[in-house]
């Protein structure tokens, strides 16, 4: 293990509301961060650098020792699983619902529920533990379209107003989970650098605690 401390953000939604909550806690990323290609980035503390990755690969790169410290969405770690991750801080950002949702007002036309969702793992516990019968479709994408299409019964998906869902005559049903971007780190580095991650971590906690209404 270096001895860096390597924080992987995840891409895209999470990522414009990780910064300022970084920058909160006196983390900014180097000047090119975002103007060039590069995915490797310093910041201004000398030991702490920030990786760029789509938000599915932050937990592997944390669980595997990659990176020691992860930003990523509780409905990606839900579906990765928590084997050697530590889970120690709820930032608040980029809240949402996993839902299951349907066409508007229709039943499922099969006795076994098909089901479509780039959440398999979640999809296919819910469903079991519901004690409803389930093919789950792995979809990557625009899971929304999929019972239009008459290819699954059902969807597993983020909800958050809802526009989505109404633009394509479809409607929420049930809630499986309350969805938020979690702060994850590496199991063997909490031990071995716990020296130097947990004064990060606590800034981290002193700005989301900051932002709660008082
Ligand atoms: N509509 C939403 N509102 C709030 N948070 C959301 C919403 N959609 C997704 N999220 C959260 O943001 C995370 C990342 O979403 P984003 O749409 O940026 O990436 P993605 O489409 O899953 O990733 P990729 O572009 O790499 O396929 C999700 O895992 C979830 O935690
Ligand atoms: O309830 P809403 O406010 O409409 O939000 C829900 C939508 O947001 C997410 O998609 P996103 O906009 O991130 O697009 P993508 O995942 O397909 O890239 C999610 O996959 C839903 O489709």
């Amino acid at each position: 293990m270096s001895n860096q401390l390597i924080l992987a953000l995840s891409k895209g939604r999470i990522l414009e509301e990780t910064l300022p909550l970084l920058a909160d806690a006196g983390i900014t990323p180097a000047d090119d961060f975002g103007r060039s290609r590069k995915l490797l980035f310093d910041t201004n503390l000398p030991d702490v650098k920030l990786v760029v990755i789509r938000a599915v690969d932050v937990p592997t790169y944390v669980q595997l020792g990659a990176a020691d410290l992860g930003v990523a969405g509780k409905d990606v770690l839900l579906e990765h699983g928590a084997e050697g991750l530590y889970e120690p801080l709820d930032l608040g950002i980029s809240r949402c619902r996993l839902m299951t949702a349907g066409i508007v007002g229709a039943q499922p036309a099969h006795a076994k529920r098909r089901v479509a969702t780039k959440f398999v793992n979640v999809a296919r516990r819910y469903y079991a533990e519901q004690g409803i019968q389930a093919e789950v479709i792995k979809l990557y994408g625009a899971m929304e379209l999929a019972p239009l299409m008459n290819l699954a019964d059902e969807i597993v998906d983020i909800v958050d107003t809802g526009n989505t869902l109404r633009a394509n005559g479809m409607e929420p049903r049930e809630l499986i989970e309350n969805i938020s971007t979690r702060l994850v780190v590496n199991k063997a580095s909490m031990t071995m650098k716990h020296e130097r991650l947990r004064p990060l971590i606590e800034r981290l906690r002193q700005a989301v605690t900051a932002r709660l209404p008082a």
